[in-house]
Formats: structure tokens, C-alpha cells, sequence
């Protein structure tokens, strides 16, 4: 018969088995909260809009009073994941992206709705905005703007084109990398989305001036395209390397350090209120002297904080032209309201895009 080891004898557990253990105690954990999740979208249905609104303060909330000594970023991006698994036992939350896997809108989308959940690739931009348009998706990721680069047009022309709302912004820095299945030396054309090799206009002249430059409709696809050929390279971000089994030629390429692509959430509700958030709007000014100095006026009244403003051709109305704005406030404050009056009679047409919370960068 085997001796029973005393308590007074017995070796305590080594870190390996103490680890093994705590992740078997997680994931109970984790199963019992998806089970008490479920149990409490049976009682109460809500909107994904609403789902998202109550996560964000529960990680707001977890984060904010982190006593753990883990880093911000690792808690909030654990709890996301934790969120999204337990999404349960009610219509999933769907989110559209300019695929395929791996571009950096996939990136935006992870970080803002978790692994998890129900992402969809879609092969455009105006692809994300149909599918939010049609109520396929409860929520899309597009580029906005980028730092070095400017405005993403296809993003601007669908907003004027399609009834579709901004809740949400995502600054995200964008590290670039050159990929490739064969040598550096042997690289003849270089793929990538025209933002994309644009940022990394210089990096390319001084270090590949003989090659290519080909415009693709992502960076994920460049890099789909550099895995079939070893003369071409593709610019992505180097988390596709992996998956693809490409090379990383070089790393960091982008001519600006603090290389920031802000992404829009469109679709959803408005959310609420924060008390630090802005508004996003476009309108036309009536073609006469002075009218976009008079629109402009009525911000300067009302003490609003312009944040962003681009002018952009009207498809198919040569002369005309939309403005696009961003202004520190939301819809619910009394200046702000008073302010979107005072441009609705100035402005030929006028469009509000929604008011949403300002976002710090994601590393
Ligand atoms: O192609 C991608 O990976 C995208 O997500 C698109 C996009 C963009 O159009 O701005 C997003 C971030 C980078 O600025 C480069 C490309």
C-alpha cells in the first residue's frame, strides 16, 4: 500500500504546477461567467450597441482601480477578450473590416471588440459601409485619417454617399514592415494599399528605388501576394509574417515615428456623454462670399474646439464641395445643439455624423 505523505512532508508544488493549476482555476472561472451571462442575457435582451456601452464601463471601472500591477494595456485587452467570449446566448455582435485577416483594420477591430467576436472581412471600405448600411453588421472598422498621410478619401466618399453613423473612434500607432517569402535583394515590385506605401514614401526611395510600387486594396492582400512570388515585397504590418509564412525584410519602415491611423466605428447607437468627446458632422456651404467663414463663425460663438476639418470634391457636382468636421462636444450639450441649429439653416445640406468619446492612441 502506498504511504500517505503527512502535510509536514509534503514538497510545496514547483511554479510550474502552481501556473498549471491557476489557468485550470481561470478557466472555471471564465465558464462560470460565460453560464452567468447567459443566464443574464435570458433576462434581459439588449442592443449590441447597449452590450458594448456596458462592457466599456465594466473594463473602464476593472482598469481604473487595477490595485494588480499589470500593465493598462494587458488588463483592458485580457478583460476585452473575457467580454467577448462571453457574448452569449444573445444575437452576436458583428463587426465588418477591410480584409483580409491581418490588415490593421482587423488590428483596430480586435483591440475595440476582442478576438472573439464576430468579425467579418469585406474586400472594401464601401464593402464595410454596405454591410453596416444593410444591418448585415452591427458595427464597422474603417480608416479615417492618417498622420503622415492625410485623409482616407473611400472613407470620406462613403459617408457622403451612404446614411451610415459614427460611435466610435480608434487611434492606432501603425508600425510598417516589408514582408517577403525570398531575399531582400531579389524583390522587383513592392504591393500595399496607396496609404501605405505613401507613408513609407521615403523609407522606400532610399532603400528599394528601382522597385515597383503596386497599389493593392490592403495590406493584408499585399502580403497574400508576396507569399506567391519572391521578387515581390509587401508593406503590412509585421504581425501577418507569422500566419503567412512570410519573412520580415525590415521592420519600422514608416517615415514618421508617431505614424497614428485614426480608425471611425460606424454604426451603433450614439453613445452617451462622457465629458470628453467630440462630434463629427459634414455639410455644403451655399456657394456665395463668405459662407464657410460665416459657418465657421458659429463654432467660434459657441466656443467649440475644432479638432479636424477637410473639404472634399462632391461626386459628380464639379465646384461643389462637402467640409467635413470634427469638434470637441457632444450632441446632448446645450452649445452644441444650439451651434448644429445655427449651421442647419447656414448649410445647403448638413448631415451629423454622431458624437462619440475622444480616444488616447493604442500602442
Ligand atoms: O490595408 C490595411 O491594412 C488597412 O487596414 C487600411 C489602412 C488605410 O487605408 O489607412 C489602415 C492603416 C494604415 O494606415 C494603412 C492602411
Amino acid at each position: 500500500m502506498a504511504k500517505k505523505k503527512s502535510p509536514a512532508t509534503a514538497r510545496p508544488a514547483g511554479p510550474k504546477r502552481q501556473i498549471t493549476q491557476l489557468d485550470r482555476e481561470l478557466l472555471k472561472l471564465l465558464s462560470q461567467r460565460r453560464r452567468l451571462a447567459e443566464e443574464l442575457a435570458q433576462q434581459a435582451a439588449s442592443t449590441a450597441s447597449a452590450q458594448l456601452a456596458a462592457e466599456d464601463e465594466a473594463i473602464e471601472k476593472l482598469a481604473g482601480n487595477a490595485s494588480s500591477g499589470l500593465p493598462d494595456a494587458y488588463v483592458r485587452a485580457v478583460l476585452r477578450e473575457v467580454m467577448a467570449g462571453c457574448r452569449v446566448g444573445q444575437r452576436a455582435v458583428r463587426i465588418a473590416y477591410l480584409g483580409p485577416e491581418h490588415t490593421f483594420s482587423h488590428l483596430a477591430a480586435v483591440h475595440r471588440f476582442g478576438a472573439a467576436a464576430d468579425l467579418t472581412p469585406v474586400s472594401s471600405i464601401a464593402a464595410v459601409f454596405e454591410e453596416v448600411d444593410r444591418g448585415t453588421s452591427d458595427f464597422g472598422v474603417v480608416p479615417l485619417e492618417n498622420s503622415t498621410d492625410g485623409r482616407v478619401t473611400d472613407t470620406l466618399d462613403c459617408f457622403a454617399k451612404t446614411r451610415v453613423t459614427v460611435c466610435g473612434e480608434l487611434p492606432l500607432r501603425i508600425h510598417h514592415c516589408l514582408l517577403g517569402s525570398g531575399p531582400r535583394a531579389k524583390l522587383t515590385t513592392v504591393c500595399s494599399k496607396p496609404q501605405a506605401l505613401s507613408q513609407c514614401r521615403k523609407w522606400l526611395a532610399q532603400h528599394l528605388p528601382g522597385a515597383e510600387l503596386r497599389p493593392v486594396a490592403s495590406t493584408a492582400d499585399a502580403a497574400r501576394m508576396a507569399k506567391d512570388d519572391p521578387t515581390v515585397g509587401a508593406i503590412a504590418s509585421g504581425s501577418a509574417a507569422a500566419p503567412l509564412g512570410l519573412k520580415l525584410l525590415a521592420e519600422n519602415i514608416e517615415d514618421q515615428p508617431d505614424n497614428v491611423t485614426r480608425f471611425a466605428v460606424i454604426g451603433g447607437e450614439t453613445p452617451e456623454k462622457t465629458g470628453r468627446d467630440k462630434t463629427a458632422l459634414w455639410f455644403e456651404a451655399p456657394h456665395e462670399p463668405g459662407s464657410l467663414a460665416d459657418a465657421m463663425a458659429i463654432f467660434k460663438r459657441q466656443k467649440l474646439n475644432l479638432t479636424w476639418i477637410e473639404s472634399f470634391p462632391i461626386p459628380g457636382s464639379r465646384g461643389r464641395y462637402l467640409f467635413f468636421l470634427e469638434f470637441v462636444g457632444h450632441q446632448a450639450e446645450a452649445r452644441v445643439r444650439r451651434a448644429l441649429e445655427s449651421l442647419g439653416k447656414k448649410a445647403t445640406q448638413l448631415e451629423v455624423l454622431g458624437s462619440y468619446p475622444q480616444a488616447d492612441p493604442i500602442d
